[in-house]
């Protein structure tokens, strides 16, 4: 994918917060820029009140760390920046050095499709303690959006027992870059096709659409514009029905669908816009079936989620296909995820590393210090429980105590020796080099499915999700308990 050359024409090296440009000034100028560190990132609490997430967006986080170099216009404008002073903000030694800097760090993460919960990292990076601060932001950026809007589309999908949805939001989205961001991120949760034709060209995602009231108005009447849509499109009419009368406007498309019919062509359905939906598709259902056309299909949109689907689901509306927009691609109910990137480790100056904690008045935000991994266990392709634990600890089969990183009273006991396990953290960058093969976007959404499955409709469910099981291995419980009582002493004292 080359979104950054298609799009910005440029280096996306200044998309970051100026604190983390004045942050590597100052590691440069103490000496600090090329200490070793690793830095997690994560978030705290899984979106829309449910009980997962579904990590999108690691295809953009490679281009952007391949694509990490300042070029000559970006270090002309960090050259322009001034003190209040006057003075420069950055030396030009400092300039010099990051317009030598090479992306060197090694990145692992969880791979895009992958079902996440709180705590655990989605991305770690170790490397030169100036650049994985510099990749923060644009990490953030990238990270957070993707995978709130994959977790959304996964929730609207799941509403609709497998119906097709359609994403129509590219009018309503935020911005050009939010709207194709979010039809990539869609189509891995789970929609089958975008209206964006531009995310169809970028992303190979397919395409898809109906027509819209403005067609019918064109014309002296409903009946006339559905034929001239037909003679231009006898394979694909999917008629809007709503624009003066949705019982009237269904009875104009089975008159064109039968004109269709003598030419040896079916009409593919309707569109209904406004109005009771559960109400006119058992209507419209009724109509088409029977003047012959049981096989036409009833699209509904109108304002759609994952509550409303479900909803006309319970009413038992005819609705076979769904177009949803504002509501998917806006995460119309929480706009952030929140996800955060943190510091978890350095290494001292005899080459150790040394986990770091960041400690808290609430323990939701006290960090996990150290360096991780989390592996999934799983059995007959159903997940059990994850567990984080330190990064290079042999994990021999055998009993594990899990506990909660918010609420230690929270702990399971599982017993790992018929269970299957999968490592969640997968190798992407080594020294800076890619290292793993980006799968196909219909690959991703495929892993999605895969990942979804494994998990049991009660973690699925919109109120009240049952919580599943993520823990921290007891070694790890015990070194961040003690660090953090020796943050705390070492403060006070
Ligand atoms: N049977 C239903 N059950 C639950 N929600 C529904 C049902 N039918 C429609 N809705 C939803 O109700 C919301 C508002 O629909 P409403 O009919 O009030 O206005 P409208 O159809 O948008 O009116 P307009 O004609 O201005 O477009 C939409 O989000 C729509 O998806
Ligand atoms: O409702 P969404 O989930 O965002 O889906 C996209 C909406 O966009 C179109 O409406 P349009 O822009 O013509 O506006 P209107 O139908 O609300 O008048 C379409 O008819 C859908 O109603
Ligand atoms: O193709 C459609 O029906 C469509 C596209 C965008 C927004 N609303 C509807």
């Amino acid at each position: 994918m080359k979104i950054t050359k298609d799009l910005y024409q440029g280096s996306l090296a200044l998309l970051t917060d100026f604190y983390q440009l004045t942050m590597a000034y100052a590691y440069w100028k103490s000496g600090k820029a090329e200490e070793e560190a690793v830095f997690n990132l994560f978030f705290r609490k899984n979106p829309f009140q449910g009980g997962y997430t579904l990590a999108a967006g690691l295809d953009y986080v490679i281009d952007y760390c391949k694509n990490f170099k300042f070029d000559t216009e970006d270090l002309a404008y960090l050259s322009s920046m001034k003190n209040t002073d006057g003075s420069p903000t950055f030396e030009n030694d400092f300039l010099d050095y990051l317009k030598e800097m090479e992306f060197s760090c090694d990145l692992e993460a969880v791979e895009e499709g992958t079902v996440v919960f709180p705590h655990m990292p989605l991305v770690k990076v170790k490397g030169p303690l100036l650049q994985c601060q510099l990749l923060e932001t644009p990490l953030l950026n990238i990270l957070n959006f993707q995978t709130l809007i994959a977790t959304k589309a996964a929730r609207i999908s799941y509403a609709a027992q497998g119906d097709s949805v359609l994403e129509f939001g590219l009018r309503r989205a935020q911005g050009i870059d939010g709207a194709l961001a979010a039809s990539r991120a869609s189509y891995i949760g789970g929609t089958s096709s975008t209206s964006n034709v531009m995310a169809g060209k970028l992303f190979g995602i397919p395409v898809s659409g109906t027509h819209a009231h403005s067609w019918i108005m064109s014309f002296s009447s409903e009946l006339e514009a559905f034929k001239a849509y037909a003679d231009a499109f006898p394979e694909k009419c999917i008629f809007l029905v709503d624009t003066y009368d949705t019982i009237n406007g269904v009875k104009n498309a089975i008159e064109v669908g039968k004109l269709l019919r003598e030419k040896g062509k079916e009409m593919v359905g309707i569109r209904i816009d406004s109005g009771d939906l559960a109400y006119y598709s058992t209507i419209a259902r009724a109509m088409m079936d029977e003047a012959g056309f049981p096989n036409a299909k009833i699209v509904a949109s109108n304002d759609l989620d994952e509550h409303i689907i479900t909803s006309l689901k319970i009413q038992e509306a005819s609705i076979d296909i769904w177009g949803v927009g504002t509501k998917l691609v806006t995460a119309y109910d929480q706009p952030a995820l929140g996800a955060v990137y943190k510091l978890s480790a350095v290494k001292n100056r005899e080459g150790e590393w040394e986990p770091k904690v960041k400690v808290s008045q609430q323990s939701i935000k006290i960090n996990i210090p150290g360096i991780h991994q989390t592996v999934r266990y799983s059995k007959n392709g159903k997940a059990i429980a994850d567990m984080i634990y330190l990064d290079g600890k042999a994990l021999d089969d055998g009993q594990y105590t899990i506990i909660d990183p918010v609420d230690p009273t929270k702990r399971k006991k599982i017993n790992t020796l018929d269970l299957d396990k999968e490592f969640l953290l997968k190798p992407i960058f080594r020294k800076g080099k890619v290292i793993y093969v980006s799968p196909d976007i219909h690959h991703i959404k495929k892993n999605a499915q895969r990942n979804l499955g494994q998990f049991d409709k009660a973690h699925k469910r919109f109120v009240n999700p049952h919580i599943y099981p993520v823990g921290l291995e007891e070694s790890l419980y015990d070194l961040r308990t003690e660090l953090v009582f020796k943050m705390k002493d070492y403060e006070r004292e």
